[in-house]
């Protein structure tokens, strides 16, 4: 990968589930009290990671479809699975390694931090907060905060217009294919992390400008 060199980036948005915090554990156990709720079986931890990235709807959807539910069900399984989620939010839930140490990197290199996620941002912040990652950043935008959702661009040229940056010199860091065709689509130069969730698919298939191991490895010209 090109070094990065942070005199041309002026911001990063950085994505959360799957790059900075590892939310499976969360998800499978907001989703298995879920489905008891509703008398529907446990859906297998492989499905809840292929299925993860798209937001909370689209988890929801396709949970319910795996499981044996109807889609009448919707309503009653969102219902539960957000005060489920809000009861658990973080407890089954781990940052990644060298990720305060990479946003600590970005913001002594002068860049300006955005935090978008699909996650519903009365999940979002909270978690943050929990995990100590809050105080990096200066706006958290989540699935709920714009129209459309990442791969769609419109998160993320909605957050540079926020940062007050030009996509081109704003760098998306994320963990999938969603936050690659978001960033491209938006004209932001992208990276991704190796050990997220990308949909049950190899990330490194990914089009994106580099992937790192670690959010601290990212190679910043000095
Ligand atoms: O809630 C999701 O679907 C994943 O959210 P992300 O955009 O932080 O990866
Ligand atoms: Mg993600």
């Amino acid at each position: 990968m090109p070094s990065l060199d942070p005199r041309t980036l002026q911001a990063a948005i950085v994505d959360l589930d799957g790059t900075m915090v590892d939310t499976l554990g969360d998800f499978v156990v907001a989703l298995h009290r879920m489905l008891a709720d509703l008398a529907l079986p446990p859906v297998d931890r492989a499905f809840v990671e292929r299925t993860i990235g798209k937001g909370s709807e689209h988890l929801l959807r396709q949970t319910l479809a795996h499981a044996g539910g109807r889609p009448e069900q919707f309503d009653a399984a969102w219902a539960r699975y957000q005060a489920h989620y809000l009861a658990i939010n973080g407890e089954h839930a781990t940052v990644f390694p060298g990720v305060a140490e990479g946003l600590q990197r970005l913001r002594e290199a002068g860049l300006r931090l955005a935090c978008l996620t699909n996650k519903p941002l009365a999940f979002a912040r909270p978690l943050l907060a929990a995990k100590g990652l809050d105080g990096y950043f200066g706006a958290v935008f989540g699935g709920d905060s714009f129209e459309r959702k990442k791969p769609d661009p419109l998160p993320l040229l909605k957050t540079c217009e926020v940062l007050g940056t030009p996509p081109a010199r704003t760098l998306m860091l994320g963990d999938s294919a969603n936050d690659a065709q978001a960033a491209r689509a938006a004209g932001c130069p992208v990276v991704l992390v190796t050990y997220g969730y990308n949909h049950g698919e190899p990330v490194r298939g990914v089009d994106a400008d580099g992937f790192v191991d670690r959010l601290d490895q990212l190679p910043l010209a000095r």
